[in-house]
């Protein structure tokens, strides 16, 4: 035997989750009327009109005040056996250890309503099948312990151990809470795994009440961890263990003390298994409105052990028990009020690997690769991002030079057809070198290269037409004076010299021209301002 321990150098994680939350599997198990009740001449109120809906059919006056009919995922008639129960209502959540996921199954009900029965079958009923599972999979090597306890009295006790020491439950970061120093066996073969169960029984603490002889006094958890690793990695040091628990909760009697009669050492017991009942009752009542706020698992013993099965880590089956007598319809009704909140709460299970040191190290190496090729990729993207916005910048400058270069294009033109009406009505004759696009160079170089075949007299160029104290006699190029303000050829007031030839013009002293010159330019101006 060993102590139920942490998994020293191997980490548990949680791998992946069954995908949602999944509510708890709640069935209703009706009873036949036992020998007691059968004496009193009670009679049997409850009935199964379906294999999900259980009504009340009695016409007791007071009947109005309360449902009538109850459904839930399953109900079984009282001339239903435990294979039945265990077939229908239980077994798809007790096989999900074998594969990694946590189930617990546990019955609720008032004494004597039939959970010690059902639970005794149902569980025998999943080990016989997790027993012929392990056959069936040969490729994978399994590992069972089992472990189990009791809560008297609010007390933790272990049902393996000859000791009646409470036991002290912890809180693990990683497993939640913990049986401190619990004996956790692992089983060797079926029978060993039979007597295991049979030295629980023994344990467990049992008494008499008036409602039945061998009332179990007690919560009982019986727990199998089912450990199992592909065959062909073992030894390999790169081992991935799914590893899970599925615990068989046989709960005590949910009923009143004053119920049972209860005195003394009974009535104590009776406060206590309440406490715990009511703690699991509110437990579920807050779960079954959602999980927000506050839910009190931690006051009671029963309700920390099962918190995982409760609202986290598990798949839950819950197998609510009920006598049929009329003289139990209070207790029934409170059973299935149970029963109704039961089957709103949600539990998400997970899938729950165990990884060797090797295996958690290649996997963080994994992990460590992708997180660096996605901060790569989003590196590579934010500068795909930023070349993309300059390219889009660059290409509006281009866009906007292409305009400008049109716009001055075309002013250029407008120039150079206007520079020609000018010529011409100066009487030079239309002999302008041709200003290509191509070698377009600045508009005054373009002005100067004009060529004047033609001598004038008097006023040889141009600019000597505009400033006569610069007219060398023997040049022929017209000199434009290069202040963009001068270039009033670009400007469609240029003045026309209608009426005068040329032959006038050159007649005129140099001060006339200087005169026309600078009425030329105030014009310019005066067109600008
Ligand atoms: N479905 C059933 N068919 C036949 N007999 C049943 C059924 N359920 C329970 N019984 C019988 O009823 C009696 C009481 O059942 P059981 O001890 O399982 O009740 P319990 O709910 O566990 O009570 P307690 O809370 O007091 O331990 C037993 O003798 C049991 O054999």
């Amino acid at each position: 035997m060993s102590a139920a321990s942490s998994t020293g150098g191997d980490d548990l994680t949680s791998g992946e989750t069954t995908g949602q939350d999944e509510r708890i599997l709640v069935s209703v198990r009706l009873r036949p009327l036992n020998e007691r009740e059968i004496v009193r001449n009670d009679v049997s109120d409850w009935e199964c009109i379906n294999n999900s809906t259980i009504i009340f059919k009695s016409n007791m006056p007071e009947r109005s005040m309360f449902p009538t009919a109850y459904s839930f995922d399953r109900v079984f008639r009282s001339d239903c056996l435990t294979k039945q129960v265990y077939e229908e209502g239980v077994k798809e959540i007790a096989l999900l250890a074998v594969s990694g996921v946590n189930s617990t199954i546990f019955a609720y009900g008032q004494t004597s309503s039939g959970k010690t029965y059902t639970m005794r079958g149902i569980t025998e009923y999943s080990l016989a099948d997790i027993y012929e599972y392990m056959e069936q999979h040969k490729e994978r090597e399994f590992v069972l312990k089992f472990s189990a306890m009791e809560i008297y009295n609010e007390a933790v006790r272990d049902l393996l151990s000859t000791s009646s020491s409470p036991l002290r439950l912890l809180d693990d970061p990683e497993r939640g809470t913990v049986v401190e120093g619990l004996i956790e066996d692992t089983v060797v073969d079926w029978n060993h795994l039979q007597e295991l169960i049979s030295i629980c029984e023994a344990q467990r603490q049992i008494g008499e009440n008036t409602l039945n002889e061998t009332s179990s006094r007690s919560h009982q958890i019986l727990r199998l961890t089912v450990e199992s690793s592909a065959r062909g990695y073992l030894g390999a040091g790169n081992l991935t263990t799914l590893t899970s628990t599925v615990n068989f909760v046989d709960l005590a009697g949910s009923e009143r003390a004053s119920q049972t009669l209860a005195v003394g050492t009974r009535l104590k017991e009776g406060s206590h298994i309440n406490r715990s009942l009511l703690t699991l009752g509110t437990v579920i009542r807050k779960l079954s409105k959602g999980r927000n706020g506050h839910v009190p698992y931690r006051d009671s013993k029963l309700t920390r052990i099962l918190q995982n099965s409760l609202g986290g880590n598990a798949r839950t089956a819950i197998i609510c028990t009920l006598s049929p007598a009329r003289s139990h319809v209070e207790q029934s009704r409170n059973t299935l009020l149970f029963a109704s909140c039961a089957k709103e709460v949600t539990t998400n299970a997970q899938v729950n690997l165990v990884m060797s040191d090797k295996t958690l190290v290649k996997k963080l190496q994994k992990e460590v690769a992708r997180l660096e090729s996605e901060l790569e990729s989003a590196r590579s993207k934010s500068f795909a991002d930023d070349s993309t916005a300059l390219l889009r910048d660059k290409e509006l400058q281009i866009e906007k030079m292409h305009q400008e270069i049109k716009e001055l294009t075309w002013q250029r033109d407008q120039a150079a057809s206007h520079l020609q009406s000018v010529l011409k009505s100066f009487g030079i004759k239309d002999q302008i070198s041709r200003m290509d696009d191509h070698s377009a160079p600045g508009f005054s170089e373009m002005i100067n290269a004009f060529r004047l075949d033609a001598d004038l007299p008097g006023i040889k160029t141009f600019k000597d037409f505009i400033d006569p104290g610069a007219v060398s006699p023997n040049k022929k190029i017209i000199q434009i004076p290069e202040s963009p303000e001068d270039n009033f050829l670009l400007d469609g007031s240029t003045p026309k010299f209608s009426g005068s030839g040329w032959e006038d013009i050159g007649k005129r002293n140099s001060e006339d021209a200087k005169d026309i010159g600078e009425e030329v330019r105030g014009m310019k101006r005066e067109k600008r301002s």
